[in-house]
């Protein structure tokens, strides 16, 4: 179980983050929802070990087991197919197993293709064939789907099903959408001006939020 206790982070005098306590069970699916700002990419970055606290301690992260994706995934310049072997470099036949990443999101038509020239719904599903290329406790996705189209997106939340269930994976993902929310996490953690203000079922959370601000903010949602 990962745990996040008395977690804080600033910026310029600014609270960014104010965790007292927060858990993640092994196994489970969450999202982070939020208005722009409310720290859910901290949130992620914090658990990711690539932003440190400024005060507290985040226990239980399986760093050598763990997949991160940002929102703005990194491809680097050589073929789609070597950005995703990258996250094969010790087990065996890594570029087998990248072509059926790459197959199972549906890009092995450019496997062979340039990396960093994709398209930013392309880079996004190169990035995600990285994460699930190999078994992983851990997956942080940081808007995964931003910037897909509604068929990458649907490809790409039944490949992350799969892989979470086969796996018994832990996933904490960010996500604009309360649709998206509902189709793939078990729990909701809503975050307003870097606290924790609601967290609950996905069901519970979305379509009965029992918070002001929680309501306030769904009753944006036209999708
Ligand atoms: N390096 C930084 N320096 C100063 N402020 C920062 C820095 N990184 C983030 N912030 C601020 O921290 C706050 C939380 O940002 P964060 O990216 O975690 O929000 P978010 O919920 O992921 O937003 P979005 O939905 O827009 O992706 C924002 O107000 C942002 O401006």
């Amino acid at each position: 179980m990962i745990t996040l206790i008395h977690v804080t982070k600033q910026y310029e005098n600014r609270t960014i983050l104010d965790v007292p306590r927060l858990t993640f069970e092994s196994g489970k699916r969450y999202a982070l929802i939020g208005v722009n700002g409310s720290g859910k990419t901290t949130l992620l970055r914090l658990i990711a070990g690539t932003l440190r606290p400024d005060s507290g301690k985040i226990e239980n992260v399986p760093l050598q087991n763990m997949g991160y994706m940002p929102q703005s995934p990194y491809a680097f310049d050589f073929s789609v197919l070597k950005n995703v072997e990258i996250a094969l470099q010790k087990t065996p036949q890594p570029a087998e197993k990248a072509l059926a990443a790459l197959e199972a999101v549906g890009l092995e038509k450019l496997a062979g293709a340039r990396g960093n020239k994709l398209s930013g719904g392309e880079t996004q599903r190169m990035a995600f064939a990285r994460m699930i290329a190999c078994p992983r406790a851990l997956l942080l996705l940081d808007e995964p789907t931003s910037s897909m189209d509604i068929k990458g997106t649907d490809q790409i939340e039944n490949q992350l099903l799969r892989y979470a269930v086969a796996n018994e994976c832990t996933v904490i993902l960010s996500t604009h959408s309360p649709a998206q929310a509902l189709r793939l996490a078990q729990e909701v953690v809503y975050l307003d001006q870097g606290k924790i203000v609601e967290q609950g079922s996905t069901e519970q959370v979305i379509n009965h939020p029992r918070v002001e601000s929680t309501r306030l903010f769904l009753q944006h949602w036209r999708l």
